[in-house]
């Protein structure tokens, strides 16, 4: 994914924090809470396997529907990130950190000490 994107809506999430629920989606999720965030991430992954099932046999029509599930998933995890006053670029860091060593080895490591 561009991080360009990522970042442009992390802007306005941080914009709609305290924002008018009346007018802002995202600004009602944070009047209702962590627990309706976490609610809404929480079903958003499991649309999203649901989709993965039915587009592991099924056509263009169900490949569309798991990449738009899965960008339902990945903006409510970054309004749980906003919510809780966590920097996206703090995840994409982590992954460039990560990136280029094996996960077989990092296990391989981490069972060693
Ligand atoms: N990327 C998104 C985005 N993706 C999904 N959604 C909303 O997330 C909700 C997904 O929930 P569901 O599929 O469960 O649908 P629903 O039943 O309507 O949702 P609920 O009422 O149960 O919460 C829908 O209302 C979608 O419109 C999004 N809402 C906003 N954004 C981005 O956030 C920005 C700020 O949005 P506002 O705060 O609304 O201005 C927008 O400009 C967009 O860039």
């Amino acid at each position: 994914m561009s991080s360009d994107i990522l970042d442009q809506l992390a802007e306005v999430l941080a914009s709609r924090r305290h924002g008018d629920a009346d007018s802002s989606y995202v600004a009602g999720l944070h009047q209702r809470g962590l627990n309706r965030i976490l609610e809404k991430v929480g079903e958003e992954s499991t649309e999203t396997l649901l989709a993965a099932r039915d587009a592991e046999s099924g056509g263009e029509a169900e490949r569309q529907a798991l990449i738009n599930e899965t960008a339902d998933l990945w903006f409510h995890s970054l309004v749980m990130l906003s919510h809780l006053d966590i920097d996206h670029r703090a995840v994409l860091e982590e992954l460039a950190r990560r990136f280029g060593v094996s996960g077989l080895d990092e296990k391989a490591a981490r069972n060693a000490s």
